[in-house]
């Protein structure tokens, strides 16, 4: 389903982000909340060839896979008016065009707030991506992020600003992949440093 399609007469809409969008969104919003969406787990299974990545050395970025019993906490932000097509086409590109994701409407549920959940749209990779890396050990994964940037920066700032994010602003949340993956790559980055 395209974004158009989706926001087809819509005045706003809310956009769930679930990995370098809580810390980076790079559009202009209404306003945000800390929340989560049902059904799925965050994993580093997506290969990134451009922003955090290269053909050679490909980083890994977060995508969602489909998990009755899991859920994922974010951000979602509301964008109205103008900004609606303004977000979309920038995601666009930043998202489809260069990362490979594609759109999906889900609930999204705000923390605290016992009103029924909204629908937001986000970004998914799914498994038939030609970018699609699909599961490894935290160590390997670790290890991948450390090694690689592309040209939006390291991968591993990738990583360490989603863990910050989670720590203050999900303190309740124990993701073991995402902090599993955050020692690995920090105790690479400190070897490699010793070796110095
Ligand atoms: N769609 C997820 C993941 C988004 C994501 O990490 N996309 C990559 C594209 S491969 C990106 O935007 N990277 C920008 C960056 O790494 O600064 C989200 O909602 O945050």
């Amino acid at each position: 389903m395209k974004p158009q399609d989706i926001v087809a007469g819509k005045s706003s809409l809310w956009i769930f982000g679930y990995g370098s969008l809580v810390w980076k969104p790079d559009f202009k919003y209404r306003r945000s909340k800390v929340g989560y969406i049902q059904g799925y787990k965050r994993r580093f299974w997506h290969g990134d060839n451009f922003h955090r990545g290269n053909d050679e050395l490909p980083g890994r970025v977060v995508t969602l896979i489909e998990d009755d019993d899991a859920s994922t906490w974010g951000v979602a932000f509301e964008v109205t008016g103008p900004q609606v097509e303004e977000s979309l086409k920038y995601l666009n590109v930043r998202e489809t065009v260069c990362g490979g994701y594609v759109t999906k409407m889900v609930d999204f549920y705000a923390e605290g707030e016992s009103q029924p959940p909204v629908q937001a749209l986000l970004y998914i990779a799914t498994t038939d991506n030609p970018l699609y890396l699909g599961p490894a050990s935290a160590e390997m994964i670790g290890c991948q992020i450390a090694m690689s940037r592309g040209k939006t920066g390291h991968n591993l700032e990738y990583l360490l600003r989603l863990a910050e994010f989670m720590r203050r602003s999900c303190p309740h949340v124990d993701d073991n992949h995402l902090f599993s993956i955050e020692a690995a790559a920090l105790t690479v980055v400190s070897l490699l440093l010793a070796a110095q």
